[in-house]
């Protein structure tokens, strides 16, 4: 059990390192109590809650949802959600949602710099204030699509809280750690890590390290869950016992709080006269959770060729097409490559699939050169691609010995639905004018 209460200081200043515990599984049934004898036993809701506490139940899927896929929890808080005071309209007009059909789509492959740190768009933002949407697709009002964001960030949230109506979140920090303090608990993310955190469940984000970067999926479709493992068996890629819970914990300071909403693909706010985190104890499936990409079993080619990504997926929120992604997240980690007479980076290709990338640290091997840390990429559905020409003559003549990618960690959200860029990111200094440059020196090398 976590008190926060008795630390008396805001969750959202603990220490790195301090005595986060956590509670292992991807999608268990979880139960924790901040204080002793918080829980009912046996019931959900009786007629008066142990501790004089309010019941309240957030669901994460419907009620009818087939068993295996049902998420929801249940919470006992000092007063219910519907306590808050009224909404108003906020303005955060970086952060869209969905398909924006204005934008007339570049047919070509398209890359960013890394989004800078050091301007007045990340000058006293909080990671709300600092999120922009890169490329969306979809529509939130359908359940179909996701959001690809970046946020920059140099100011931890005090009282101030997010809630979004509008998806789930998956939170992948590229630099500094996020202390993410939930109405279930608290996590601590670090890169190399990521967080999801499920549609309507209150968080804020303190930030330990100062000034941060990192990219968002916001996913608007079904929840992110482990894929199947076919051939594979019963072991491999993400291990659901490596997602890790929050333990229940809760602010025990009083005075007013403001509570920013997305709903709808517009952002409100409303004042609220204590913490939404006063949820002494909690059970169920539906929570935030953590995981360390480090603990991804990574599976790879031992004989020949270039495998397809998608051994590398760690969490798929599936469409309504079986094997059709509307989300996979896919990390390209450390690994050893030793296949034998195989061009080893990833083929020339152009997919079904639309892949949004970006690169946590390292170096990417299809492209050693302009795609770096922070930055991003974009190739939409039937968009060539490949390695650039770096990157191909030096594949073409390598010594094949077993090489270790090492120092490296990028990832992609690739989804069948063509990610159309937002006019920010299109009239953005960081976008990269000349990326198709990089393809330009692939001469016909054909000797008949
Ligand atoms: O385009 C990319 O860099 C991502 C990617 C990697 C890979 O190994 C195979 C296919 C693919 O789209
Ligand atoms: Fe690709």
């Amino acid at each position: 059990m976590t008190v926060l209460k008795e630390k008396s200081q805001s969750v959202g200043a603990l220490p790195a390192g301090s005595d986060l515990r956590y509670q292992a599984g991807f999608g268990n049934e979880h139960a924790s109590e901040a204080v002793a004898g918080a829980l009912p036993q046996g019931c959900n809701s009786p007629q008066r809650a142990p501790l004089d506490l309010y019941p309240e139940l957030v669901s994460g899927t419907a009620f009818t949802a087939p068993r295996h896929e049902n998420r929801r929890s249940w919470l006992y808080r000092r007063q219910p959600s519907v306590v808050s005071g009224r909404y108003q309209p906020y303005a955060q007009t970086g952060w869209s949602t969905g398909a924006d059909r204005t934008v007339a789509l570049p047919p070509e492959p398209m890359r960013w710099h890394p989004f800078p740190l050091d301007n007045a768009e990340t000058d006293g933002a909080d990671f709300v204030d600092g999120m922009c949407t890169l490329a969306a697709n979809g529509d939130a009002e359908a359940q179909v699509g996701i959001g690809s964001l970046v946020y920059r960030a140099n100011r931890s949230m005090q009282r101030r809280a997010f809630v979004d109506a509008d998806g789930e979140l998956l939170i992948v920090p590229q630099q500094g750690r996020l202390v993410l303090t939930t109405e279930m608990g608290v996590l601590e993310v670090k890169p190399g890590e990521i967080a999801l955190v499920p549609r309507g469940v209150v968080f804020k984000v303190a930030l330990p390290d100062g000034l941060s970067r990192g990219y968002v999926c916001e996913n608007y479709g079904a929840q992110f869950r482990l894929p199947e493992l076919g051939p594979i068996g019963s072991n491999g890629l993400a291990n659901a016992r490596d997602f890790q819970a929050p333990v229940a914990a809760y602010e025990d300071s009083s005075g007013a709080y403001e509570l920013v909403k997305k709903f709808g693909g517009r952002f409100w706010c409303a004042p609220m006269q204590h913490s939404p985190f006063n949820v002494i104890a909690w059970h169920g499936n539906l929570t935030p959770l953590k995981y360390d990409t480090a603990n991804f079993m990574t599976i790879g080619s031992i004989s020949f060729d270039h495998p397809d990504p998608s051994i590398f997926t760690v969490l798929t929120s599936p469409s309504d097409t079986h094997g059709t992604a509307n989300c996979d997240f896919v990390i390209f980690p450390p690994r050893w490559l030793v296949m034998e007479d195989t061009f080893r980076p990833p083929w020339y290709h152009r997919n079904l699939m639309s892949e949004f990338m970006g690169l946590i640290y390292g170096e990417y091997d299809a492209k050693p050169g302009g795609f770096k840390p922070g930055g991003a990429s974009l190739h939409n559905s039937m968009v060539p691609h490949g390695p650039d020409e770096e990157a191909f003559n030096k594949a073409s003549h390598a010594d094949l010995k077993p090489q270790k990618l090492d120092h490296t960690l990028a990832f992609m959200f690739e989804s069948r639905y063509r990610f159309i860029p937002t006019n920010w990111a299109l009239q953005s200094p960081a976008l990269d004018t000349d990326y198709a440059d990089c393809w330009a020196g692939l001469k016909d090398r054909f000797k008949p």
